[in-house]
């Protein structure tokens, strides 16, 4: 990164940004998916234990990286939440 100019930074942002949303994308995805099944099994939208599991999997992560944990576990709530909606909304 250093010796790279401003433009040349902001380009990198903006390709990681693009993955960013490709993989917020590909998670709602999935997540469209796991509604499906649970309409199909009667179970309900939310899973307390699994968001549970994916907030300290996102905590782990953070750490591996060493990223701020809560900016990651804030992003997940978010991530969470939007979901359900979501799958709320399809039902
Ligand atoms: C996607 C699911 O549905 C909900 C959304 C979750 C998520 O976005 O990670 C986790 C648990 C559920 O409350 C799931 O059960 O796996």
């Amino acid at each position: 990164m250093d010796g790279m100019s401003l433009d040349e930074l902001r380009a990198e942002i903006e390709s990681i940004d693009q993955e960013l949303v490709e993989l917020i994308a590909r998670r709602t995805y999935v997540a469209e998916t796991v509604a499906d099944v649970k309409r199909e099994r009667d179970l309900p939208t939310t899973d307390e234990r699994q968001e549970e599991r994916v907030m300290e999997r996102a905590g782990e992560n953070a750490q591996r990286f060493g990223v701020d944990d809560n900016l990651v576990k804030a992003t997940f709530r978010l991530l969470i939440e939007l979901n359900k909606v979501e799958q709320r909304d399809n039902r």
